[in-house]
């Protein structure tokens, strides 16, 4: 049973025991010494690690135990009910596990078996209180507000997208930027500015759509376009603009055109065009260029897109450093954050250039959009077709102008945040609310009428011309229809805050400082308690009797200080480009009974697209001159 060493120890022993008791020679002395190492080497190379292995097991049993159903370091509330973790790790796996829809419908469940309030841990969170009323949401976000914050966790997990941006920012530095934003987002830069690029933005959609339904329709045609100069004008006129940021790409990967022969389309995909090009003229006056040809990769957009996949994974999921390490997705991540912030800084170096030409902050670039001359208005005060114009500066523009309490300006870091910022909270959000909305209209289990309904406001509002700020504002039913989609598919479909200081919750639930607290959006959407037996139908009615907006118990746009920027931008980009499609086109969805699976993300895009076929609207009463 014993091992070599340790025979040969105890026989060191016994022979350095016996001579102690005899006068020992010099010789003896030197010979008793190497002994005696020869012993300590023994213990620290045998006895040693031995103990050092029992220390270690007595304390890992004694870590079992203690964390046997959390994750290490946290402690669990045994004053609220929530699911039982595993040993180390407690929830963590369960949460972050794929399908990603999964974790809506899990979170649901724990919901239903536990009541309004649980509690469960995950590592490198630690101990997060899941709240599911409208009224405990309310506090945490406006009522007490201060009290919370978004923390170091997300900060530092997203800083390679977020940076100091506004999204991660807390304090006075959050402070500062929601200010110069909110005088940013005004109804003057809706009329004049963003309503037009989202209506020419939607023109080309209209056109790709005519090419491939073969209609020969074409407002701008594509050789007008590719060829225009590139703008560093502090003026530029709408051909100046259509400026293809790469005009040499590789086909796309994630293909557009799904199949020639029955024009099946991707509209996810498409969304994703129309509201990076938008962005792309609204926030530095420049279109990706991603519409003028669908079918060609925009190396900035698919870099920005694997971007976010990764990073929201992470978020999902604490062994990250290692696993990313391990499969070569770090280098990834960093190659795709270079080409994002290589571009935004080159726009922002452009804007720097022209600034100490003109010796005006940011070059004073006011864009001027023309989109023909000579119409009137008609009778229901809607624009005829070819008439439309407006002028305005873009966000680069507004952000280099904007100073803070000390007279301060932005500086190039500070630009190139707030410009990925705003492209991520602008992009992906309604592009996704729309295609959701485009499936929920279209599917088999949706009432026939609702989608007949939304035309008649559609024809009766526009009369066959262009939506305008004024007429998206008129068609109630449409936006109606597009909160209806945001109760059932949120874009942010979770959220989380870190608590800043012991609070108690309305209920008496008390929260305390260093904890996560987190609500499901999606599942709130579909809680019967909050919107009624028919809460999980798609009933955009409800709108317009007594679920007014806004309304504490929808949180899709959030609510209270951090309350969504950027809502009725949204909503006015989504109205025009639906008004715009319906007008001309019939959808057909090749998978109308099935839901679309969803994608990971930080946000709720379909994995799989939204495969449609397209084809010219038969019913049209009204032809729109292009
Ligand atoms: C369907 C479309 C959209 C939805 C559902 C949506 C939803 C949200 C939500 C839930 C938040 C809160 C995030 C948080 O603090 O945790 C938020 C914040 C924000 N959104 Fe949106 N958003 C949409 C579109 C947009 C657009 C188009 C813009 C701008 C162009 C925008 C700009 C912002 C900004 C700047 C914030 C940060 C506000 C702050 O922290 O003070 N959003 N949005």
């Amino acid at each position: 049973m014993f091992s070599k060493e340790a025979v040969a120890a105890s026989a060191v022993l016994s022979s350095s025991s016996s001579s102690s008791a005899t006068m020992t020679s010099p010789a003896e002395t030197n010979d008793l010494l190497s002994q005696f190492g020869q012993f300590l080497l023994l213990l620290h190379g045998h006895i040693l690690p031995r103990f050092l292995l029992a220390y270690f097991l007595v304390y890992s049993i004694f870590i079992l135990i203690k964390y046997r159903h959390t994750s290490i370091a946290a402690t669990p509330r045994s004053d609220l009910p929530g699911p039982k973790g595993y040993p180390l790790i407690g929830n963590t796996i369960e949460m972050a596990h794929r399908p990603v829809g999964s974790t809506h419908q899990r979170q649901m469940g724990f919901h239903k078996k536990y009541g309004k309030v649980f509690s469960l841990t995950v590592l490198g969170l630690g101990r997060v209180i899941h709240v599911r009323d409208p009224q405990v949401v309310e506090h945490i976000l406006k009522v007490n507000f201060w009290a919370y914050e978004k923390g170091g966790y997300f900060r530092e997990t997203l800083r390679p997208i977020f940076g100091n941006g506004i999204f991660s920012a807390d304090g006075q530095h959050w402070r500062w930027q929601r200010k110069a934003a909110s005088k940013i987002f005004n109804v003057n830069w809706y009329r004049s500015y963003t309503s037009t690029i989202f209506r020419q933005e939607s023109q080309l959609v209209i056109n790709y759509f005519n090419r491939i339904t073969d209609m020969s329709l074409t407002s701008l045609t594509k050789s007008s376009v590719t060829n225009a100069p590139e703008s560093t004008a502090a003026t530029v006129s709408l051909v100046d603009i259509y400026v293809p940021i790469s005009p040499v790409t590789p086909p796309r990967e994630d293909r557009v055109l799904l199949d020639t022969a029955s024009k099946v389309i991707d509209l996810q995909n498409i969304f994703y065009l129309f509201t990076l090009d938008s962005f792309g003229r609204i926030g530095f006056g420049e279109s990706f260029g991603c519409l003028i040809d669908p079918e060609k990769e925009v190396p900035f957009a698919g870099a920005f897109d694997r971007l976010t996949a990764n990073l929201s994974l992470r978020f999902n999921w604490p062994f990250w450093r290692l696993t990313d390490w391990w499969t070569g997705n770090d280098k990834q991540v960093a190659a795709d954050t270079k080409t994002v912030y290589d571009f935004a800084y080159k726009v922002i170096h452009r804007r720097r250039a022209l600034e100490e030409k003109s010796g005006v902050e940011g070059g004073g670039v006011v864009h001027e959009l023309r989109e023909g001359e000579g119409g009137e208005i008609g009778k229901t005060g809607v624009k005829k077709p070819g008439v439309l114009s407006g002028s305005g500066k873009d966000l680069m523009q507004l952000f280099m102008e904007a100073t803070d309490d000390k007279g301060e300006r932005l500086t190039d870091d500070g630009l190139k945040d707030t410009l990925i910022n705003f492209l991520l909270a602008g992009r992906d959000t309604t592009a996704q609310g729309l295609s959701w909305m485009f499936y929920l209209l279209h599917r088999s289990q949706t009432r026939k009428e609702v989608l007949t309904k939304l035309r008649d406001e559609i024809d009766t509002v526009l009369q066959g011309g262009f939506p305008t700020y004024e007429t998206a504002l008129a068609q109630k039913y449409t936006k109606a229809c597009f909160f209806e989609t945001l109760r059932l598919y949120p874009s942010v479909p979770q959220n989380i805050r870190c608590v800043l200081e012991d609070d108690t919750l309305p209920g008496g639930v008390k929260v305390y400082k260093g904890e996560k607290i987190t609500w499901g959006i999606w599942g709130m959407g579909r809680d019967t308690d909050i919107w009624g037996p028919d809460a999980e139908e798609f009933r955009p009615e409800r709108w317009l009797e007594g679920d007014k907006f806004p309304s504490t118990k929808f949180v899709s746009f959030h609510l209270g200080p951090r309350t969504c920027l950027g809502q009725q931008f949204a909503y006015i980009q989504a109205i025009t480009v639906t008004s715009m499609l319906l007008q001309k086109f019939e959808f057909e969805l090749v998978d109308p009974d099935n839901e679309p699976v969803y994608g990971t993300s930080l946000t709720l895009p379909m994995a799989n697209g939204l495969p449609v076929r397209v084809s010219r609207r038969r019913d049209n009463s009204f032809h729109r001159e292009e």
